[in-house]
């Protein structure tokens, strides 16, 4: 382990969902189950975000979040990971820079909902990011429409892998994306704090 990261093998496609967690709930579950199906993934590693950059409120305690992510998500090929605390970094480009340069054998896809990918030119240096790994997106309640008219949709365009050949997205050449339509699990962390559940 290095920076707390479990071993990988030369070649294993490893997606990453990025995530502030706070609370993690059955959508983070749902989909990490469909993306593992669906890219044709090996593992998948949580990212437990210090906070979002462009979030202002801070999330809860990192300790708590981990706890709760790990204690939610419990599956053999779905490691819950601090990465970006330990490597002080919070902005996803940098993340990913860190994360090749200290798993170089592994094959690394960027996973979102498709709510993510309507913001995602926002996203510092989100160029350099569809530069280096293939995303994958997944279909979440209310924001498919906006997610195909998306900016970072329409640019790369040319990326995009069809549906169904979501299974090529980890082996893919970046600049690649795909947007799938899993079945979709209507649950939000807002909602969660809304009700006093967290917190
Ligand atoms: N129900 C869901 N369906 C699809 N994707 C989801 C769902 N919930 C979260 N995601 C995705 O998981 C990743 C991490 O989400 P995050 O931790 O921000 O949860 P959230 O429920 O969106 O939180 P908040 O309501 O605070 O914005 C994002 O890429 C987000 O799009
Ligand atoms: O790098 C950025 O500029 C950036 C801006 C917004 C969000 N992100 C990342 O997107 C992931 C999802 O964030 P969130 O808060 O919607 O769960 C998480 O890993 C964040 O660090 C990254």
């Amino acid at each position: 382990m290095r920076n707390g990261l479990p071993y990988v093998a030369p070649g294993q496609v490893i997606g990453l969902l990025g995530g502030s967690f706070d609370p993690p709930h059955q959508g983070h579950v749902h989909i990490t189950r469909e993306a593992l199906r669906r890219f044709g993934l090996d593992r998948v590693w949580w990212l437990v975000s210090p906070g979002n950059p462009l979030k202002e409120r801070g999330p809860a305690a990192l300790s708590r979040r981990m706890a709760a992510a790990r204690e939610i998500m419990q599956h053999p090929r779905v490691h819950v990971s601090d990465f970006e605390a330990q490597a002080g970094t919070r902005y996803t480009a940098e993340t990913i820079v860190r994360l090749q340069a200290a798993c170089p054998q592994a094959r690394f896809v960027w996973l979102m909902g498709a709510d993510n990918l309507a913001q995602f030119h926002l996203w510092k240096d989100w160029q350099e990011i569809m530069a280096r790994v293939p995303v994958g997106v997944m279909a979440r309640p209310g924001d498919r429409v906006e997610a195909r008219t998306a900016k970072a949709a329409q640019v790369f365009r040319h990326a995009r892998i069809a549906p169904r050949q979501s299974r090529a997205l980890g082996q893919a050449a970046a600049p690649a994306w795909c947007f799938v339509n899993v079945p979709m699990v209507d649950v939000s962390s807002t909602r969660i704090r809304a009700s006093g559940r967290w917190r």
